[in-house]
C-alpha cells in the first residue's frame, strides 16, 4: 500500500490552509500517513525557487527579475508523508530552504504572479497523480490550487501559540522575535495580490490553540471521514 496502512479506500483531496506555524504541516504528514494518503508541502516549493533565486544572485525584491527566470529552475517534490523530499535541479534543498535568510525572503518571491502560475501547475499536476488522494498544505490549496478538494481546512492558533511552538522547535530563539516574524510574514502573505493567504468560503476552521497535535490529527481525520461516509 502506497505511504502506509490505508485506513479508507476512495481516493481523497484533503486542502489544509493556515498562516504560519499552525500546524499545517505536522498536521497533514500525520493525517496523510494514517489514511494511506501522499503529502505535498507546497510552502517548501516556494522556499524551493527561493532558495535557487538566492543561490543564483536574482534580486529578491526585484519582481521582474523574479519572474523573467520563474520557469527556469526544476523542482521536484516527493509525496511520501514518512519521507517527503525537495530537490531543485537534482540538488536535495530540504535542508537549505529552512534558514532564516530564505524563510526572511519567501513571502516577496511567492508574491510573484509568474512564480505562483508555475508554482501551481506542479500542485495540480501532483494532486492529480496521487493514486490513493493526497493531503496538500499551504496558503491558498482551499481557494485557488484546488478549489475542488473533498475536505478543506484552515488552521488557526494564537500569535502567542505559535511563536511558543517555533521558540521550543529552534532551541534558543527568542519567542518575542519569533511572534514578530510570525506576523510579518502573515501580514505579507495574506496582502499579496495574486492568491493570498486566506480562508476558502467552504473551509472548516479549527483553532488549534489549546489543542495538543494528537487532538488536531484526530479532528481532521474524522472530518475526512466524515465527508467520505456521505460520499
Ligand atoms: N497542536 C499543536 N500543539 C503543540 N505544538 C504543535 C501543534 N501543532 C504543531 N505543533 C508544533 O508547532 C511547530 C510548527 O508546526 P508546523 O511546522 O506543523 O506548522 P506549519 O503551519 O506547517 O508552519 P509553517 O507555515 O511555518 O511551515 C512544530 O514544532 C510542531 O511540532
Ligand atoms: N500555498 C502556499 C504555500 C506557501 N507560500 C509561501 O511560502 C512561504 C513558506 O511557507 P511555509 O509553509 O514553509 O512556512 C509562505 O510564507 C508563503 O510566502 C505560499 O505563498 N503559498
Amino acid at each position: 500500500m502506497e505511504n502506509g496502512a490505508a485506513r479508507t479506500a476512495q481516493p481523497v483531496i484533503v486542502a489544509i490552509d493556515g498562516p504560519s506555524g499552525t500546524g499545517k504541516s505536522s498536521t497533514s504528514k500525520a493525517v496523510a500517513a494514517q489514511l494511506g494518503l501522499s503529502y505535498l508541502d507546497t510552502g517548501a516549493q516556494y522556499r524551493a525557487i527561493t532558495w535557487w533565486m538566492v543561490t543564483n544572485g536574482i534580486d529578491t525584491e526585484d519582481p521582474s527579475a523574479v519572474a523573467a527566470v520563474a520557469g527556469k529552475p526544476e523542482i521536484v517534490s516527493g509525496t511520501d508523508p514518512a519521507h517527503p523530499t525537495i530537490t531543485v535541479d537534482g540538488v536535495d534543498v530540504s535542508g537549505p530552504i529552512r534558514t532564516p535568510e530564505i524563510t526572511a525572503k519567501v513571502s516577496a518571491v511567492s508574491a510573484v504572479p509568474e512564480v505562483r502560475a508555475r508554482i501551481t501547475e506542479l500542485q495540480r499536476s501532483l494532486a492529480a497523480s496521487a493514486k490513493n488522494g493526497i493531503v496538500v498544505e499551504g496558503r491558498d490549496i482551499g481557494t485557488t490550487v484546488l478549489p475542488d478538494a473533498d475536505v478543506k481546512i484552515f488552521l488557526t492558533a494564537s500569535p502567542e501559540a505559535r511563536a511558543a511552538r517555533r521558540s521550543g522547535e529552534l532551541k534558543g530563539v527568542d519567542v518575542e522575535a519569533t511572534r514578530e516574524a510570525l506576523i510579518k510574514r502573515d501580514a505579507a502573505d495574506s496582502s499579496r495580490k495574486t492568491s493570498p493567504l486566506a480562508k476558502a468560503e467552504d473551509a472548516i476552521e479549527v483553532d488549534t490553540t489549546d489543542l495538543t497535535l494528537a487532538q488536531v490529527v484526530e479532528c481532521v481525520i474524522t472530518l475526512i471521514e466524515e465527508k467520505r461516509a456521505a460520499k
